[in-house]
C-alpha cells in the first residue's frame, strides 16, 4: 500500500505559475486527474514521478521525499503522454531496456513478465514503428511496470485510443488497483475517468478545483448556471415572458449597433440568457414561445467549453 502526498506544491517556469499551492493524497486503487490542457497535471504528474523538483512544497511517497530519492524511484511506473519511441526497437528489447536502467536482478523475466501483463505477446519481436496507438501505449505501460511498482502514474493514457484499446486498458488498470495498487490517470475528459476512477481530483488553471466521486463531480459541472444564446421572430417579448416564468436571473437583448430592431427581421440581435435552472428552461421556452406564438430559430448554450464548465468550478 502506497500514499502519495502533495504538500501545498507550486511549480512555475519563469514567470509561468503551472502549478499553484496544490495539496492532494492519493491511496491505492484508481483516481482520475481531471483537467482541460494546460490545467497542470502533467506538471503535477512529473512531479509525482520525481522527473521535476517542486518549486515549493514538497511531493513524499509514504513520507519520504520523491525528488532525488532513488529508493522511492523504485516503486513509482510513470507512463508519459508524449508518444517519442524508439521505433526501430521491438517491443521487447524496448522493455528490457528499462528493466536493465532500473537494476533489476534479472530484467529478462521481469521484461517478459510486463509484456506478458499488457498483452503484448505477439508483437514483441516487432519494431516498435509496426505499432498500432494503442500497442505503443501498452509498450510504454510494460515499461513503467517492469520494476512492479506500487504507484502507477499515466498522463492522458487515453488519448488517440479506439473504443476496443480504451476497454482494453481500462481493464488493465482495475486490475493494477485490485492489486492494492496506487493508480493515478490523467484526462481532460470527465467521461473518459467515469468508469475507472473511484475518486476524481479536478485541476484548473493550476488550482485544485474540486474533488469527490464521478457523480459529485458530473452535479457540480450541469448544476451551474447556463447561459444561452436565442434568436427569436420577437426577442423582446420573449425576453419579457423568460423573465416572468422565473427560470432565468438575467436576460439581456443584444442589438448590433448597425442592426434593424423591426421584430422578424432583424438576423443579427439575440437574447443572452442566463438560466438558473437548465431542466426547467428548456422544458418552459418551447411553451411560452408556442403560447406567444413566438418562432424560436436558435436556441444554443453560450458558454459549454470544456474551459468554461471548469472555471465555474474554481470560481465557486
Ligand atoms: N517546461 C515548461 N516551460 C514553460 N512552461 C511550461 C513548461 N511545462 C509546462 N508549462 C506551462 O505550464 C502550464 C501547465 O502545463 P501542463 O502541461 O502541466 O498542463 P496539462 O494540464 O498537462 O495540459 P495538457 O493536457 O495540455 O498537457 C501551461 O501553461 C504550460 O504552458
Amino acid at each position: 500500500m502506497a500514499t502519495l502526498r502533495i504538500d501545498g506544491v507550486s511549480r512555475w517556469f519563469g514567470n509561468v505559475v503551472a502549478v499553484n499551492d496544490v495539496t492532494m493524497e492519493f491511496g491505492p486503487g484508481v483516481t482520475g486527474l481531471l483537467g482541460p490542457n494546460g490545467a497542470g497535471k502533467s506538471t503535477l504528474i512529473h512531479m509525482m514521478g520525481g522527473f521535476l523538483p517542486p518549486s515549493s512544497g514538497a511531493v513524499t511517497l509514504d513520507g519520504q521525499p520523491v525528488w532525488r530519492n532513488e529508493g522511492i524511484y523504485r516503486r513509482i511506473g510513470l507512463v508519459p503522454e508524449r508518444e517519442a519511441m524508439y521505433d526501430v526497437v521491438n517491443g521487447y528489447d524496448f522493455v528490457l531496456a528499462n528493466a536493465r536502467l532500473h537494476g533489476l536482478p534479472d530484467p529478462a523475466a521481469a521484461a517478459r513478465r510486463a509484456i506478458e501483463t499488457v498483452d503484448l505477446v505477439d508483437a514483441q519481436n516487432r519494431p516498435i514503428s509496426t505499432y498500432s496507438k494503442g500497442m505503443r501505449q501498452r509498450a510504454k505501460l510494460a515499461t513503467a511496470l517492469v520494476h512492479d511498482p506500487q504507484v502507477l502514474l499515466l498522463d492522458e493514457p487515453f488519448n488517440g485510443l479506439d473504443p476496443r484499446q480504451r476497454l482494453h486498458l481500462m481493464d488493465l488498470l482495475k486490475r493494477m488497483a485490485a492489486e492494492g495498487r496506487t493508480v493515478i490517470v490523467s484526462s481532460h475528459i470527465l467521461e473518459e475517468v467515469e468508469e475507472l476512477a473511484d475518486r476524481i481530483e479536478v485541476m484548473v488553471s493550476g488550482r485544485h478545483a474540486a474533488s469527490g466521486g464521478f457523480r459529485e463531480i458530473r452535479r457540480l459541472m450541469t448544476e451551474r448556471p447556463h447561459r444561452y444564446t436565442i434568436r427569436s421572430g420577437d426577442d423582446r417579448a420573449l425576453a419579457a415572458a423568460i423573465i416572468a416564468e422565473r427560470c432565468a436571473s438575467a436576460v439581456e437583448l443584444v442589438v448590433p449597433n448597425n442592426a434593424r430592431v423591426a421584430p422578424g427581421v432583424n438576423a443579427d440581435a439575440n437574447l443572452q440568457v442566463q438560466a438558473t435552472d437548465v431542466g426547467e428552461f428548456v422544458r418552459v421556452l418551447p411553451r411560452i414561445a408556442h403560447q406567444r406564438g413566438i418562432r424560436l430559430y436558435e436556441v444554443s448554450p453560450a458558454d459549454e467549453s470544456l474551459e468554461s464548465v471548469f472555471a465555474y468550478l474554481v470560481s465557486r
